[in-house]
């Protein structure tokens, strides 16, 4: 029986899995499922004890990494008293429990994908009688980033900002990197300047742990040049921009959730 069996070898179940596999006091015994064996066996080859599977074998705890319109058909497969890890987004606990042939233990999770470096930020709630699964899945989590316990009513929003949020910055990045390049500079020269940038400043947000505004201001001299393009950003009301989109991402897992049920 493996400690771990992960469905889905896509974006997230493959990082999670690397994560987790790759760190010390993580799941010993890893299988990884997924229709195209070619997935699971890139995923399974980076794992110290990975095994690539596409048929469901026995494990421990089943973590749930497709997508949410296909969980139901996997929570249907899973044996009598399966232990369940969900991640998929808007689905919520009253649904993979209606869903559970009988009984079990489940937790749902919104990991986002820098968990595959040990840098990710995951949701935790669980269903009331899961609590050693959720102290499980907390420990694992943790093991590849931050890990946060939220009330189910907030995930939507959670999943919005965190989970989603890495195509945020990836976004930014683009954006800088096309800047850049309009304005000049050479392609690589430009991507390699805005992701250092990027980087520099997520770690020393993190380290001074300081308030964003003070740490703009102290970017942003008076009558200096990123004052120029912090006008400029207030005046197209970006705030306003990230809101709305935060917005339509937290709308949008409310409508995951109800989609799972047709
Ligand atoms: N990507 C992200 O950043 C995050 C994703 N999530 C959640 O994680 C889940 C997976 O997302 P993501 O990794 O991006 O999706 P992907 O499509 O990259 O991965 C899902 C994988 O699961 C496979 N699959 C589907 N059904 C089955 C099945 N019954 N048995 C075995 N394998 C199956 C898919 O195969 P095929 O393509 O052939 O269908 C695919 O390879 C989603 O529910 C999403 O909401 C949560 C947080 C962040
Ligand atoms: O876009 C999605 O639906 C998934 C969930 C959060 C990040 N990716």
């Amino acid at each position: 029986m493996y400690d771990l069996l992960v469905v889905g070898a896509g974006n997230m179940g493959s990082a999670l899995a690397v994560g987790m596999g790759n760190a010390e006091g993580g799941p010993k015994s890893i299988a990884i499922l997924d229709h195209t064996l070619n997935k699971a066996q890139a995923v399974a080859a980076r794992l110290p004890q990975g095994r690539a599977l596409t048929e469901l074998e026995s494990a421990d705890v089943y973590l749930l990494a497709v997508k949410p319109h296909h969980i139901r058909n996997v929570v249907k497969e899973l044996p009598a008293g399966a232990k369940v890890i969900s991640v998929a987004a808007g689905i919520r606990l009253a649904q993979l429990n209606s869903w559970l042939v009988k009984g079990g233990a489940i937790v749902r999770a919104m990991p986002n994908t820098a968990c595959e470096i040990g840098q990710g930020v995951t949701a935790v709630c669980a269903t009331a009688g899961s609590e050693d699964l959720a102290a499980r899945a907390q420990e694992w989590f943790r093991l590849v980033g931050e890990v946060f316990l939220v009330p189910e009513k907030q995930f939507d929003v959670v999943s919005a900002l965190s989970g989603s949020g890495p195509a945020y910055v990836f976004l930014l990045l683009e954006a800088m990197q096309e800047a850049g390049i309009t304005l000049g500079l050479p392609a690589a020269m430009a991507l390699d300047l805005a992701r250092a940038t990027v980087r520099g400043a997520g770690l020393l947000s993190q380290a001074r742990q300081d308030d964003p505004r003070a740490m703009r201001l102290a970017v942003t001299s008076p009558g200096g040049m990123t004052a120029e393009a912090i006008a400029v950003f207030e005046k197209l009301r970006f705030r306003h921009q990230v809101l709305t989109a935060v917005r339509a991402a937290a709308e949008r897992s409310q409508e995951l959730s109800a989609l799972a049920e047709d």
